[in-house]
């Protein structure tokens, strides 16, 4: 017999952790029987003001319980990649939902997410191996069969992202409206450092040398932005020089393409997308271009 469900479940002012997903699901489908909608805000923990950007976002949405899911997910990392490190701080975590007035956080454990024998996945399709893909092989199809858990699980009216992980939105976008999920997806601008750098749980590997060139990734997108009037090129070369202008900075990728990721235009709306190494921590970043309406 399933335990009917409690205050201790969802307490309105406070917020309620849950580790078990089909419980967490009947407490959001209760709340959506009384009349609620939820937002989820899909994270894999160590919040910084990125993330409550995106939960403040969420609450704006009239008569909406925010559910923040907290789950450094396996299954989007590389065999050489920082699963083990990535960075773990779940009582502050919880902490600052408190103050952000989340109504549940939902931290499950990777048994629970993944049962035993668990084979089927969503495929991105061809962008998945594109840019973030190339480097990160099976990233996104990680990233998308978990989001599509979440989905399942929480049953959200609204889902909320960063444009920081500018593909990553794009494909959950994608998947949303070609695997016909009921909720609208939200992107959210990138919050950054008076610098520019974007706040990220990775900035926390930087040293001190590293977090002073790390700039340069922010600092590329604004010498690209700044002569996208005189076009693709342009914009290629003022972002390339002012990233080998800094020493540390070891390019992954730095490309120009269409708001949704196709081919970049000629003139017009355009995405600038960079990678880079930093030491050994990877970061990434992207701004929006308006390629040739300059008076240059
Ligand atoms: N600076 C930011 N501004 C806006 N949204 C952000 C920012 N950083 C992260 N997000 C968003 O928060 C959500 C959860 O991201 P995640 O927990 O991976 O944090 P992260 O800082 O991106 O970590 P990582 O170092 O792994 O890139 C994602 O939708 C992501 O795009
Ligand atoms: C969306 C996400 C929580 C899926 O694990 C993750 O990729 C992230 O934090 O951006
Ligand atoms: N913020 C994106 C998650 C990842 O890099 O795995």
């Amino acid at each position: 017999m399933t335990k009917p469900l409690t205050k201790d479940d969802y307490t309105p002012n406070d917020v309620t952790v849950h580790r078990d997903p089909e419980r967490l699901r009947r407490v959001t489908r209760a709340l959506k029987a009384a009349g609620r909608n939820i937002a989820l805000v899909p994270t894999m923990g160590a919040l910084h003001e990125g993330h409550c950007k995106l939960i403040r976002e969420a609450q704006v949405m009239q008569n909406t319980v925010v559910v923040v899911s907290v789950f450094v997910n396996p299954t989007q990392f590389g065999p050489n990649e920082d699963f083990d490190r990535y960075p773990r701080s779940f009582e502050s975590d919880v902490d600052i939902c408190r103050e952000e007035r989340v109504g549940l956080v939902f931290a499950p454990s990777v048994d629970d997410m993944y049962l035993p024998g668990s084979t089927v996945t969503v495929s991105p399709g061809p962008l998945g191996d594109e840019l973030e893909g190339r480097t990160r092989p099976g990233h996104f199809a990680g990233v998308l069969s978990v989001v599509a858990k979440l989905f399942n699980i929480v049953q959200p009216t609204y889902a909320v992202f960063g444009e920081k992980d500018y593909q990553q939105l794009t494909l959950i976008h994608r998947m949303a409206r070609d695997l016909n999920f009921p909720l609208d997806v939200v992107g959210v601008p990138t919050v950054r450092e008076p610098d520019g750098l974007a706040l990220s749980s990775r900035n926390r590997y930087l040293s001190e040398e590293e977090r002073s060139a790390a700039t340069a990734l922010s600092a590329a997108l604004v010498a690209g932005a700044y002569v996208s009037g005189q076009g693709a090129d342009a914009v290629l070369k003022a972002a390339g020089d002012t990233l080998a202008a800094v020493p540390g900075v070891d390019l992954d990728y730095l490309e120009l393409r269409a708001p949704d990721l196709g081919p970049a235009p000629e003139n017009g709306d355009a995405r600038l997308l960079v990678a880079a190494r930093v030491g050994s921590t990877r970061l990434i970043d992207n701004a929006a271009v308006l390629l040739g309406a300059g008076d240059e």
